[in-house]
């Protein structure tokens, strides 16, 4: 028995979800450039639950749904008010997201239409906890969402900001939302599918994903390149920054990824954003350091930018502060991670592989006195 390190090239299941081959990625066959150009992201939620395009009825349900869900109970508001004001963004919604199943009567319901239901919930409920603990540590009061929201991405930003969100930045949000809805089986999705494929709940799926997006060699990458952004501080200090970092073989944050090796394809649309943004706010600071840096790091490394590195600058460009970045990655997700444990529920097996083990052996029992 031979370990493969982090299980590169290793195929753990089949799923009809979403695939990346050949460097092309499709959410249920259908390529994400045309994706990202045309489909709104309650249209790619229907698509990766339900394995096709809704029809306007579908769609307007589904809307409709997601309002009727997004209130969280007061419970979770009074929850998050008692934690501390500087915690970690990624830590509170896993808690808080935790904490949901508590107030879920049917949390543990293991019927599909029940869980079909709780992936509703999910992706409803995501949004409006990431606004109300934003509000919330700035000592403000939480915003209700929108009854009669036409969107995900124009009610968190109203519930984040406090008044009607304008027109740019909603559709802006909107295609990152498309861009990270799913990737195959990445790493959140991997664990959400171990956790339910225990036979656990739907709310454990998605706490364990959360859990695995945080981390910066997943989904809190985001937050690293701007923090490095925001380190380099102007185009200027690019050159001397970037050459530091390589020859101390240092990770450059937002490139590089274990299964694109040619580029990821949703970078060159999160980077037409980020152009179009920065001339919008007549900004382009940002964006110009982002190309230099894309510059060096494949001229001198060979890797290229992944879906993390422009979603900083685009974010940027949104006003939403940085610690949100992964938070809404997670809005995005939940939908790639719901259908995902739906899909691992529908055709189940224990995932439980081998260890090789490398340990001692032979080893005796010494009694505590002795040792
Ligand atoms: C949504 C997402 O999760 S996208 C990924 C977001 N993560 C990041 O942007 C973090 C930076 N990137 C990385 O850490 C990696 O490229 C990962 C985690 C994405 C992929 O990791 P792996 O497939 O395990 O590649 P691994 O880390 O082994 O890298 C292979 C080689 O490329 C180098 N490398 C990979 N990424 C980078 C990088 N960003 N900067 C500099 N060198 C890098 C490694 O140092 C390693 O070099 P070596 O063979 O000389 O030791
Ligand atoms: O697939 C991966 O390993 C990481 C990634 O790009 C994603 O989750 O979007």
């Amino acid at each position: 028995m031979t370990a493969t390190k982090g299980l590169e090239g290793i195929v753990a299941t089949t799923s009809s979800i979403s695939s990346i081959i050949d460097g092309v990625l499709t959410y249920r066959g259908i390529n994400i450039d045309d994706l990202a150009e045309n489909a709104t992201f309650e249209e790619v939620i229907y698509l990766l639950w339900y394995g096709k395009l809704p029809t306007h009825s579908e769609l307007a349900q589904l809307i409709k749904d997601l309002n009727q869900y997004a209130p969280i109970p007061s419970q979770i508001i009074d929850q998050i008010k008692l934690y501390p004001k500087d915690t970690n963004s990624m830590a509170a919604l896993r808690s808080a997201v935790s904490s949901l199943a508590l107030y879920d009567a049917e949390a543990n319901d293991m019927t599909p239409e029940a869980n079909l239901r709780k992936a509703i919930k999910l992706q409803a409920q995501i949004p409006t906890i990431i606004a109300a603990f934003a509000r919330i540590r700035e000592g403000k009061e939480p915003i209700a969402p929108k009854s009669d929201a036409t969107s995900v991405a124009q009610n968190f930003l109203y519930m984040l900001i406090g008044k009607e969100p304008d027109k740019v930045a909603i559709e802006a949000l909107d295609k990152a939302l498309v861009l990270h809805a799913d990737h195959e089986l990445n790493a959140s999705t991997f664990a959400a599918r171990v956790t339910v494929a225990t036979l656990s709940d739907i709310y454990s799926g998605v706490t364990s994903a959360i859990g695995a997006l945080k981390g910066p060699l997943h989904g809190g990458a985001n937050e690293a390149v701007m923090a490095m952004l925001e380190e380099v501080g102007s185009f200027e200090n690019v050159e001397s920054y970037i050459n530091t970092k390589l020859e101390n073989k240092e990770k450059i944050m937002g490139f590089g990824h274990r299964v694109y090796k040619n580029g990821d394809p949703r970078a060159k649309h999160l980077q037409k954003m980020s152009h179009e943004l920065g001339k919008i706010t007549g900004n382009m600071n940002w964006y110009n350091m982002s190309i230099k840096i894309e510059e060096m790091v494949t001229g001198q490394k060979g890797l290229k930018p992944n879906v993390d590195f422009y979603s900083a600058s685009v974010y940027t460009s949104l006003e939403i502060p940085r610690d949100l970045f992964t938070p809404i990655f997670a809005i995005s997700r939940t939908s790639g991670w719901t259908a995902h444990i739906l899909e691992q529920y529908e055709n189940n097996r224990l995932i439980r592989p081998r260890a090789e083990y490398t340990g001692l052996s032979n080893q005796k029992y010494i009694p505590i006195e002795n040792r």
